[in-house]
């Protein structure tokens, strides 16, 4: 099944967890904007290693920057629900709706301060340990989580 949930990257460092989230987004159904600059291109052997064939069948949208992404998804009216370490509400306890987009910052660096605050809704993936998760671990829990919401 198709969903309009959409997950976006903001300005991807590892080619190989792009890869992982465009193959994990291509057999659920959703949708992939990746903010450029990344730091690859999509001909990338490590992106092209993890997404494997899932590729072709990747919905992706790349935008040039953040202010273009945020026009676009300002016009067709979508939450922009951001996922970070800096957050207070636990994802599981947030109601996602099926246009929402989640937003995932950059593994080295998160989101500018800006476009933290700038989101419609900042969501933390409650840890016991450690900095952080890894961006395609963190990128599957909560688009789990999401469907999981809209049965
Ligand atoms: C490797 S983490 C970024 C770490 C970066 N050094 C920072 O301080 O933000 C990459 C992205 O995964 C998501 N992420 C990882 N762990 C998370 C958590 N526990 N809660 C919410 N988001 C998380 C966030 O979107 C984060 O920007």
């Amino acid at each position: 099944m198709e969903h309009s949930l959409r997950i976006a990257l903001y300005q991807p460092d590892i080619a190989g967890n792009t890869g992982t989230i465009l193959r994990t987004a291509a057999c659920l159904g959703l949708a992939v904007d990746i903010i450029e600059p990344a730091g690859f291109d999509l001909s990338d052997r490590n992106l092209r290693r993890a997404g494997m064939d899932y590729l072709e069948l990747a919905a992706l949208a790349r935008h040039v920057d953040f202010a273009t992404f945020n026009a676009w998804r300002e016009a067709q009216n979508r939450r922009l629900i951001l996922l970070t370490t800096r957050a207070a509400e636990p994802y599981t306890q947030f109601e996602f709706r099926p246009d929402d987009v989640i937003l995932f910052g950059r593994e080295s660096a998160g989101v500018p301060d800006a476009l933290h605050d700038r989101a419609d809704a900042r969501l933390i993936i409650p840890m016991v340990a450690g900095r952080s998760l890894n961006l395609a671990v963190s990128a599957a829990m909560v688009a789990g989580e999401a469907l999981r919401q809209m049965g």
